[in-house]
């Protein structure tokens, strides 16, 4: 178990929406620099654990911190620092977003409130959208005009821009078509490894977290009831849950064949 201090740390988390719980005792640890999955059936609770952690939701029960700070709770006056070095990415790339806002001006406003909250960026928005794969002529185009798989670009685009310490992608590219997505993970890889940015992203894309994370957690029954190096996980799984994910990809078991395609 590694000694470095945890960026974020849920403990006991219970969460849901007024009825059965959603997440019934979590506990996860994220260190800096970290890159984790998480995975699970439809519904299970990853989005609501992503929310959680992002302190969108506020837990029944248990606690969030990030770096020692309780999320959700945090003092007006450090909300915004928080909001800078932890970023959410929602799955429809719209939450937070003025869809009445052109793409430079979604960046430029993103670059400028990292800077207020004291972090250092480059401010080079063609930079910044390349890293996902977006062309220049695209600052012009009004939020709300985009495809979705170019907005869940520009959402990724805006939370980078900041060079959070922890950015939460729910699933990140369900709207980017195939042929593209290896290209954009692999500039996303790219920079946060090279930034020293901590990820944590909940998919059904096995291939995306092959790609982009060193360990999953799979997600069930409101608790993490499995962790370690996808491929492993998939290969050898404890729980019917997690056997579950595996026979939806049977090559990833013999082989990771699948995951190599
Ligand atoms: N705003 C809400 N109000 C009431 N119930 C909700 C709300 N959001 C989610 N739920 C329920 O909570 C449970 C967990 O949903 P969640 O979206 O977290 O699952 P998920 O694992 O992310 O699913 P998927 O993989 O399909 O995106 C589901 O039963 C869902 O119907």
């Amino acid at each position: 178990m590694s000694s470095t201090p945890a960026v974020l740390q849920a403990t006991d988390v219970w969460a849901g929406y007024g009825g059965p719980p959603v997440l019934a005792g979590v506990d996860l640890t994220l260190r800096p620099g970290d890159a984790v999955g998480l995975v699970g059936r439809s519904g299970v609770g990853k989005s609501t654990l992503v929310e959680v952690l992002g302190g969108g939701l506020r837990p029944g029960r248990g606690h969030v911190t990030f770096a020692g700070i309780p999320v959700g709770r945090t003092p007006m006056r450090h909300r915004k620092a928080v909001r800078a070095r932890l970023r959410t990415v929602h799955q429809n790339g719209l939450a937070g977003i003025d869809p009445d806002r052109s793409v430079e001006q979604t960046m430029n406003d993103a670059f400028g409130e990292a800077r207020k909250a004291g972090r250092s960026t480059n401010h080079d928005v063609e930079a910044a959208l390349g890293v996902v794969g977006l062309p220049v002529r695209f600052v012009t185009r009004r939020v709300g005009s985009l495809s979705g798989g170019e907005r869940q670009r520009v959402a990724i685009a805006r939370a980078l821009a900041a060079r959070p310490d922890l950015l939460l992608l729910d699933e990140p590219l369900t709207a980017v078509d195939a042929g593209m997505r290896d290209e954009v993970v692999a500039d996303i890889r790219a920079l946060v490894h090279a930034e020293g940015i901590g990820l944590l992203v909940a998919s059904h894309d096995l291939r995306l977290l092959d790609r982009l994370t060193t360990h999953v957690h799979v997600l069930a029954d409101g608790t993490l009831i499995e962790s370690g190096p996808l491929r492993d996980v998939l290969r050898d799984p404890q729980h019917a849950h997690t056997r579950e994910l595996a026979d939806a990809l049977p090559d990833a078991v013999a082989g990771s064949r699948a995951l190599d395609a």
